[in-house]
């Protein structure tokens, strides 16, 4: 089939390369002409494991076209595919602009029956809409479908290979049919509904997966005061099927362009819909609080943060991702920031990035071992293989003072009894523990 969709972002790039990977003949489209200047030489704007190999390919093959012209893009096709940016606003409503733009531009360009596909992440109701938005900029017959994204950054490829389900919510039958053929080679189950529970379904599984991310930070929390560990508590619940492993790794909460925005714009659609959300709003404030745990760890240990010469390590929201978007990270460096530390930080992909005024402010390590060398703490925001791979006992070479605040769990207790490293992680008892008074009298 030819399909075009718009918008080159982690979404829509992973939808494009992997439509065409299984034979359709695709074109995407972006306003950003740098992005589609690299993307026509082969090269992947972001880092996502496995994409580039699968661009060139198919670049090659001639089966994948990028442009910046919507006549070129948007005449004569099959389906078009909308997967642009739904950001939050202040008031954590959803900016639907960018999406209301791409669709507009839709409308003016077709020139016959043509299935558009809501795939960017909107609120209820958004489908209809923008139907009705369509239909007054386009005299040619058209269908409108909800097909929301579930897959996960750093593991897109994957994903999509060998996603839970597909959720398509579309009112007429031909429509829903065509983009379920689409679909087939991937083979993935697919789930039919209407167009609003297909745009709740998105908001509705995202906030579950937070909503479990922030029971069992609490839980670590609650461990650390009972002396319980929660890598065990939660291996012990996961492992009733009713309950499951995944979603319970205890750490410094969630980040990413995903899961805060969509559990605000939850909560704001629930707000204008005068019904309630409490789980949802108080996981939110649970992971709002999250990261300060870390904070709380090294104020308890050093008696002042003033001049203390810290490495963190990974910046990313989580690990195989350049993506920086509401990274814990940021909340972490602005606070230490703020409390005078001395920063220096690493991680394997993202390097002095452009635009970031909390990152313009730290120093920027070429490797781990030079992150640590001569550092009086260490902190681990993110669990990169790398990372996770890197002997604890290196720590207590390279670091004038050996604390490790791991953030993420990267290593077990016994390993850090044996490094002979100053260890605190998130749920689990603390490792060589010392107090700012004992430190005192050395
Ligand atoms: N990132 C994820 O992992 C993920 C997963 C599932 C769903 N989603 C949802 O998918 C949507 C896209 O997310 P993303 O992370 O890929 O966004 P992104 O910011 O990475 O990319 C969006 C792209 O759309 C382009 N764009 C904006 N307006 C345009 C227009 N009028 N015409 C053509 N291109 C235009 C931008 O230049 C940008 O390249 C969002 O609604 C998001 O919530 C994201
Ligand atoms: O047990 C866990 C699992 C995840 N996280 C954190 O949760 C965030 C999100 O992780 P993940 O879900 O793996 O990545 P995303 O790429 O944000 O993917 C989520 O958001 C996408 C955008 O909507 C959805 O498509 C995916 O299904 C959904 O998993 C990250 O900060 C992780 O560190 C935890 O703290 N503990």
């Amino acid at each position: 089939m030819q399909i075009t969709v718009v918008g080159t972002g982690y979404v829509g790039l992973v939808t494009g390369v992997t439509f065409a990977e299984v034979g359709h003949e695709v074109i995407c489209i972006d306003v950003d002409s740098t992005k589609i200047k690299m993307l026509k030489r082969g090269e992947v704007p972001f880092y996502e494991p496995g994409l580039q190999q699968l661009l060139v390919h198919n670049l090659a093959n001639g089966r994948l076209t990028f442009t910046t012209d919507g006549d070129e893009a948007y005449r004569l096709r099959d389906v078009i595919y909308v997967a642009v940016g739904t950001p939050s606003k202040a008031d954590g409503a959803v900016d639907v602009s960018y999406m209301e733009q791409a669709v507009v531009d839709v409308a003016k360009a077709i020139e016959e029956y043509t299935v558009i596909v809501i795939k960017s992440t909107v609120p209820v109701g958004t489908n209809e809409r923008v139907r009705a938005m369509v239909a007054q900029h386009t005299s040619c017959p058209f269908d409108l479908v909800s097909n929301p994204e579930f897959l996960r950054e750093g593991s897109a490829i994957y994903d999509i290979y060998h996603g839970d389900r597909i959720v398509i919510g579309a009112e007429h039958e031909r429509a829903a049919e065509t983009v379920a053929m689409l679909h087939k080679p991937f083979g993935t189950p697919i789930f039919h509904t209407d167009p609003r529970s297909a745009e709740l379904i998105k908001y509705a599984a995202n906030a579950f997966l937070a909503t479990k991310i922030s029971y069992i930070n609490e839980i670590a929390n609650l461990c650390e005061r009972l002396g319980a560990n929660v890598d065990a508590v939660a291996h012990g619940i996961g492992l009733d099927r009713r309950i499951g492993a995944q979603f319970l790794q205890a750490g410094l909460g969630y980040g990413g362009s995903c899961f805060p925005k969509d559990t605000r714009a939850l909560l704001h659609m629930a707000e204008t819909a005068q019904s309630d959300l409490r789980v949802l709003a108080a996981a939110s404030t649970v992971n709002e609080r999250q990261p300060y745990v870390v904070i709380e760890k090294l104020k308890k240990r050093f008696s002042s943060l003033r001049g203390l010469r810290i490495a963190l390590l990974g910046l990313s929201f989580k690990p195989n991702t350049d993506d920086l978007r509401e990274a814990v990270s940021l909340v972490i460096l602005q606070e230490l920031q703020a409390a005078g530390a001395s920063l220096i930080v690493y991680d394997p992909v993202v390097d002095h990035p452009k635009g970031n005024r909390v990152l313009e402010q730290v120093m920027f390590a070429g490797s781990i071992d030079e992150a640590l060398s001569g550092a009086e703490a260490s902190i681990i925001v993110t669990e990169w293989e790398e990372i996770k791979a890197f002997p604890l006992a290196r720590y207590k070479v390279l670091m004038k003072e050996a604390v490790v605040i791991d953030g993420r769990n990267c290593y077990p207790l016994a390993k850090a009894e044996k490094a002979g490293v100053e260890y605190y992680s998130i749920g689990r008892p603390a490792v060589n523990e010392q107090q700012p008074s004992q430190l005192l009298k050395q």
